[in-house]
């Protein structure tokens, strides 16, 4: 009879989105003054929200349940009017991920352009891709244009304060506006070293997901002027975001806040040292020069005898959980849930894939 291996181990590098609250984090929630957030009186969701507003120096912020609805609040608010376009990037997780949300729920048309390898578009690019109001009988109007920092499916890229700024001005000089989706913005600010606040200085909302690498079990929250976020609160209730006691996890989320985002840095460090040590074993290629925060994309390479499956079956029964991409593509996520030791003991499930199997397909 086959017996399943045990795993004495667990490395999960799905996503910065699988960490589990912390103890201190449930202590918080058990203990959090809660009220009705559709009523605008629960206290700790108010606290949430005004320390990641005062973090960012926007002028308010709204707590939203999902990174997702954050970004598509966001783009609704700013292209309420019927006809509306956004220029986004190609790749951008709005583009990808979101089921194409601003157009099926919200009627906003997207423009993409062509996502660089490090997370931008090119500014001329996204000059170009802005409608001729003299063409309005028949063009949409753009009205928004939108950023990912730092960027997800370009494997965690930093947008630098400078392309931020530039885009800012393109935007104001055509009387546009300018969300970021900031889901991993901190991680973007400690790789950069640039205060997070000043990185998203030209915008004009921010959607900034707690439940990523700072570790909170659940939610975004959503920063720009008063006005921006009164509209975004009314978005939110319709469609269906608007939750009652959030405090108990607002209360979370806060000390995710308090206590990781020191941690990011760790998290880079184990990016980078993975990347380089996955990429010292021939069968898998990894451009480890270009980890700047904690994700990591590798292939595996042509003429290696062992598949994605194979590897991917391999490690699972090892207890390391990756992300499959592709035919031959992975991703691996960082989290403070990973230690030093747990980056070694991956690497040497690696190692073992490679040399064990390859033997096994009598290479
Ligand atoms: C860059 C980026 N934006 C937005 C999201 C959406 O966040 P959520 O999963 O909370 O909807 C994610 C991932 O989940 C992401 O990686
Ligand atoms: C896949 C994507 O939706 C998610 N944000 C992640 O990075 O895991």
């Amino acid at each position: 009879m086959m017996m399943s291996k045990i795993v004495a181990r667990t490395v999960d590098l799905r996503s910065d989105t699988v960490t589990k609250p912390t103890e201190a984090m449930r202590a918080a929630m058990a203990a959090a003054e809660v009220d009705d957030d559709v009523l605008g009186t629960d206290p700790t969701a108010f606290r949430l929200e005004s320390e990641v507003a005062r973090m960012l120096c926007k002028e308010a912020g709204l707590f939203v349940p999902s990174g997702t609805m954050s970004n598509l609040i966001s783009v609704l608010v700013h292209c309420d009017i019927r006809g509306s376009e956004v220029i986004l990037g190609d790749n951008s997780h709005i583009h990808i991920y979101e089921n194409g949300g601003i157009s099926t729920i919200g009627g906003v048309h997207p423009r993409p352009v062509k996502s660089n390898e490090d997370g931008t578009m090119d500014i001329g690019l996204i000059e170009a891709s802005i409608r001729d109001p003299r063409g309005e009988l028949v063009y949409p109007t753009t009205r928004l244009i939108c950023l990912e920092n730092s960027h997800g499916n370009t494997g965690g890229r930093c947008l630098h304060v400078e392309y931020i700024d530039k885009v800012g001005e393109l935007a104001k000089k055509h009387g546009l506006r300018l969300h970021i989706d900031g889901a991993r913005i901190f991680n973007a600010s400690v790789a950069l070293g640039v205060p997070v606040d000043r990185l998203v200085q030209p915008a004009d909302s921010v959607s900034v997901c707690l439940s990523k690498g700072l570790g909170a079990p659940v939610g975004s929250v959503i920063v720009g002027s008063k006005t921006f976020i009164a509209k975004a609160r009314r978005l939110r209730k319709t469609l269906g975001g608007g939750m009652r006691q959030v405090g108990f996890i607002c209360a979370a989320a806060l000390v995710a806040l308090r206590e990781n985002l020191g941690k990011l840095e760790h998290d880079h460090m184990n990016a980078k040292a993975l990347a380089v040590g996955l990429n010292q074993i021939e069968g898998l290629r990894v451009n480890a020069a270009a980890v700047e925060t904690n994700i990591i994309f590798f292939d595996i390479t042509e003429g290696s005898k062992i598949t994605a499956a194979e590897l991917y079956k391999h490690l699972a029964e090892h207890g390391v959980l990756v992300m499959p991409e592709g035919p031959s593509r992975m991703r691996i996520v960082l989290h403070h849930q990973i230690s030093s030791s747990d980056v070694q003991y991956t690497l040497s499930c690696f190692q073992q894939a490679f040399s064990g199997l390859q033997e096994e397909n009598g290479n």
